[in-house]
């Protein structure tokens, strides 16, 4: 079998130890389908910038089978013991980790970033599968004292129904286990429709669920590049109890318009803004391994990178200058390639954001003090660029790439008024050692998440979500399942 990480071949399949993993039919109902009118659309590499597989196109009809399927498959498997359910989703975690390597790769080689970090995808995807798993059996309920004689009050907690999951390409393995984890564990059935460029690491996941022993028809995956026809069968189908979306604040609100003709419940993970704030009695070192980490993970693709890089004058110099020497470090490459930290971005789209908001950033007096360039294909140089003011684009827009702005502050309160400026509130971090101002930051900034002292705060363990226009709801956590079930309320009368 070739090395991923030296063989040059475009053919994904041979890379696999377990080939079979390798799927361009869609998962629906049990089955593996064609479109039914059998087109299909590409996977490209976005690295090498070939086709590694053309898959199968569906639309609304084949996703309207999927949601009946679910709905019937969710039956018998809601009525099974909780335990029942766990030891199944036990399985389908044990064999997502055994088959790590393979599933790594394929993530790898339809969205880009370095095998490493995804083969710590699969591993943090797979714990959302073992976490739920477990909180199924503490899906709790209550015995109310009554408020007459003749009365006894209980609450009792069920699956909220069939669920739509919509999800990015930027974690495309996690996502959807952080969707179908709590859904399934809660016992709902689970249409999910994966981002058309990596539609791959969730066919994958679909195998090992047959294997795990997932009911037919309880799981489904809906590859398709038509997004928003499914996003609509997924709004418009009465029955679909529940919509679940990670992605842009943008198209959340789409959704969340969409989603209100029928009183949908909705799960939204949407867009950031992350401000990272370094104060000047921060570890420098620390804040600047801190800075790498949020900044430059996922080649500076997530929801909850650093986007805004506040340095308090005292310290500003010389963090600038311990930051560009650690971003001169990194190894722009192939993801299956040995040694390789920095993966391509995801499209030209992407590619076009970064320069655009770095020659805004120099256009209104900024300076670059590294990177700035763009390489072959889909490949940049992660930059840091100083002298960055909240009139420019990038104080207000996500990035999305590997871009750190660094913008200059005298006092606490103009970082706190600074970082609070924006819509979004999904993930904020700051270094300081001052118990004092730590308690005081922590409290005052408007985010869902607040890092203190680190850069990187995703678990399967914790609230994982935003406020303002970061999104609605909590994923992970043992908060993560309650937006998967129905409280009923029964009073009795004796
Ligand atoms: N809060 C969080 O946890 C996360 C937030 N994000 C945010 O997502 C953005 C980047 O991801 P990106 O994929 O570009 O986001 P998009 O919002 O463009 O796409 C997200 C998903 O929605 C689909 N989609 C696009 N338009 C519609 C529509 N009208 N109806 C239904 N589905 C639609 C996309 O399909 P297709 O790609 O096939 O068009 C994709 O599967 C950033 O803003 C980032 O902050 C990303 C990851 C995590
Ligand atoms: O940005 C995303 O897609 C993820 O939510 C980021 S994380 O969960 O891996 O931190």
């Amino acid at each position: 079998m070739p090395d991923p990480r030296t063989d040059q071949t475009t053919d994904l399949k041979s890379l696999l130890a377990d080939p079979d993993l390798f799927r361009t039919r869609a998962y629906v109902a049990g089955e593996w389908i064609d479109a039914d009118d059998g087109k299909t659309f590409d996977v490209v590499n976005p690295a090498r910038g070939d086709v590694i597989a053309s898959v199968a196109d569906l639309t609304r009809t084949e996703v309207a089978r999927a949601i009946d399927a679910a709905q019937q498959a969710m039956q018998d498997w809601a009525a099974r013991p909780a335990k029942e359910r766990a030891k199944v989703m036990r399985k389908w975690f044990d064999l997502m980790m055994e088959n790590q390597d393979d599933l790594g790769i394929i993530l790898t080689a339809e969205m880009g970033k370095p095998l490493a970090e995804a083969k710590g995808e699969i591993a943090y995807g797979a714990s959302f599968i073992e976490w739920f798993g477990e909180e199924a059996k503490r899906i709790y309920g209550e015995i109310i004292p009554g408020h007459m004689a003749d009365k006894r009050l209980s609450v009792i907690r069920q699956p909220i129904g069939v669920v739509g999951s919509i999800t990015p390409w930027n974690f495309p393995n996690a996502m959807i286990t952080r969707k179908c984890g709590p859904a399934i564990a809660a016992g709902c059935g689970f249409v999910g429709r994966p981002a058309a460029e990596t539609p791959l690491s969730a066919l994958a996941l679909a195998v090992l669920a047959e294997r795990a022993g997932l009911p037919k028809g309880l799981f489904s995956i809906v590859t398709s590049s038509r997004s928003s026809e499914i996003g609509k069968e997924f709004c418009e189908n009465p029955t679909v109890r529940k919509l679940t979306f990670t992605g842009s604040t943008e198209v959340g609100r789409i959704l969340l318009r969409q989603a209100a003709d029928q009183v949908l419940k909705c799960s939204m993970e949407l867009g950031g803004n992350a401000p990272f704030i370094v104060f000047d009695d921060a570890d420098l070192d620390a804040a600047v391994e801190g800075a790498m980490a949020s900044k430059f993970r996922n080649n500076g693709q997530t929801c909850v990178c650093a986007n805004r890089i506040y340095v308090q004058s005292g310290v500003y110099d010389e963090f600038a200058e311990k930051l560009a020497e650690a971003v001169k470090k990194l190894n722009v490459g192939d993801g299956l390639k040995e040694g390789v930290t920095t993966g391509p971005l995801i499209n030209e789209d992407a590619v076009e954001k970064v320069q655009e908001h770095i020659k805004d950033v120099l256009d209104y007096g900024g300076a670059l003090i590294t990177g700035g360039n763009r390489r072959e294909g889909l490949f940049f140089e992660p930059t840091v660029v100083t002298g960055v003011t909240d009139a420019m684009k990038v104080a207000n827009e996500e990035t999305f790439g590997p871009l750190a702005p660094l913008f200059r502050f005298d006092t606490e309160q103009q970082a706190i008024d600074a970082a609070n400026d924006t819509i979004f509130g999904l993930a904020s971090y700051f270094y300081a050692r001052d118990i004092s101002r730590i308690t005081r930051v922590q409290e005052a900034l408007e985010y869902g998440i607040v890092g203190v002292n680190t850069g990187i705060i995703s678990t399967e363990v914790a609230p994982f979500g935003g406020v303002k226009q970061s999104g609605l709801g909590r994923e992970g956590s043992r908060h993560g399942i309650e937006d998967y079930l129905e409280m009923k309320y029964i009073c009795l009368s004796i």
